[in-house]
């Protein structure tokens, strides 16, 4: 794709996410909630919205909006206060966005979301219809992730990743991600040396790139969640455009502003894209390389047999990583058996848990339709993906 013709995506794009970060909203002297900044933002969603686009908006600023009423110093770091202001925060955050919005004569929805709602599959198709039904009507959906009962273990702790896995879930054409900085560079900002990036069209336009220093003291993951985020928007065909929230105006306009990420895959149905960057795993099955081989190369459903090992305490129609030995995801899928009816079966052919068991237990441990390979192996504990139910 031309940089021209990317920057004009982002002019055209009909349904667009927009991701705000708490440092864009927030006052730098307290880190407060800012009024005038809510405001400005409102005012280029609300012309957009006005002009015929449809916006979801995924803000941040719970946490923030919930330090003054609470006589806080700074943002919390311990979770049970984060939650605490967070429930607090949310209502003011979105009263200011219902009041503004309202101005332009738009209604706005809140939507808060856990982990599951995205990992789930019956949860993420009800939130899909959810999305349809509010924009359908002409609403506004303001989306944030459900702190006040979020845990470490089931959270996803930052935005950037939520608004991607939106993105996908309401099918936008394209994905803004509005923070205080206005581009991605090549190193910290405050580095003289640092060179804005224009364009990152894979991989190799990232390597080098220092994203290594979080950023303010309000927001959480700095660039590297956002380099994430941009990942999973565009492997489903989604541009992104990362930029300051001051820039909004233009970054709409398909202006020249900030880092554009342009599609690396295809569009593709999202039925099955939320399994792949799902962070949520409720288990491990670990596999022999003859089943990575089967899955991975002939693309065919996970049969017993082939599993060598059943970490975790799943219940049927859980999303589970298959683990190759080398340590890496080679897939992710919604196992067909609870986690302790499976330790039974392992190693045995299906026609041998039939003649044991019985008929009910002649099935494939992971369908191929409900399986996803994944196109990049990943370690199978990454830090997110650490939720394994027995935590839960
Ligand atoms: N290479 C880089 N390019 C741009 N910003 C970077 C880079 N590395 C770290 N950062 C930091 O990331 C911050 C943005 O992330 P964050 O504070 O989490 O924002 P938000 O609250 O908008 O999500 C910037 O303010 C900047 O300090
Ligand atoms: N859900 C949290 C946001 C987490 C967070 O700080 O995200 P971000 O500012 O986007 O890096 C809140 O509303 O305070």
């Amino acid at each position: 794709m031309t940089d021209g013709r990317a920057a004009q995506l982002f002019g055209t794009a009909r349904r667009i996410v927009v991701k705000v970060g708490s440092s864009s909203l927030t006052s730098e002297a307290d880190g407060q909630l800012d009024p005038d900044r809510v405001q400005a933002l409102v005012d280029t969603l609300a012309a957009a919205r006005s002009g015929g686009r449809e916006v979801v908006l995924v803000s941040s600023g719970a946490i923030a909006a919930g330090i003054g009423p609470l006589g806080l110093k700074q943002r919390p770091n311990d979770l049970p206060t984060q939650q605490a202001a967070a429930s607090v925060g949310q209502g003011l955050l979105v009263a200011h966005y219902t009041r503004r919005f309202h101005e332009y004569g738009w209604p706005v929805g809140q939507i808060l979301l856990t982990v599951d709602d995205v990992t789930r599959q019956k949860q993420y198709r009800n939130a899909y219809r959810t999305f349809q039904k509010l924009l359908q009507l002409g609403v506004v959906p303001i989306v944030n992730e459900n702190d006040t009962v979020a845990t470490h273990e089931i959270r996803f702790g930052d935005n950037d990743r939520l608004a991607a896995l939106v993105a996908q879930l309401v099918h936008a054409d394209a994905l803004f991600l509005f923070s205080d900085v206005d581009a991605l560079y090549t190193d910290h900002p405050s580095n003289p040396d640092a060179r804005r990036i224009s364009v990152v069209a894979g991989e190799s336009d990232l390597s080098g790139v220092d994203t290594s220093r979080t950023g303010s003291r309000v927001g959480t993951g700095g660039m590297t969640t956002k380099i994430e985020a941009a990942r999973i928007a565009t492997s489903a065909g989604i541009p992104v455009l990362v930029t300051a929230a001051r820039n909004a105006e233009a970054a709409l306009n398909g202006d020249d502003v900030g880092t554009r990420f342009t599609p690396t895959g295809k569009r593709r149905p999202t039925r099955l894209l939320w399994l792949q960057h799902a962070s949520y795993t409720a288990g491990y099955l670990h596999l022999d390389w003859g089943a990575v081989r089967a899955v991975v190369e002939r693309k065919a459903s996970l049969l017993p047999i082939g599993i060598t090992r059943v970490e975790g305490d799943f219940s049927t129609g859980e999303p589970v990583s298959l683990v190759a030995p080398d340590g890496s995801v080679a897939a992710r899928g919604l196992v067909n058996f609870d986690a302790d009816d499976l330790r039974r079966v392992i190693g045995h052919s299906i026609a041998e848990a039939g003649e044991e068991f019985g008929p009910d237990w002649e099935r494939v441990a992971v369908h191929r339709d409900v399986m996803v390979v994944l196109s990049r192996p990943r370690s199978a504990r990454p830090v997110k993906d650490s939720a394994v139910a027995g935590q839960r």
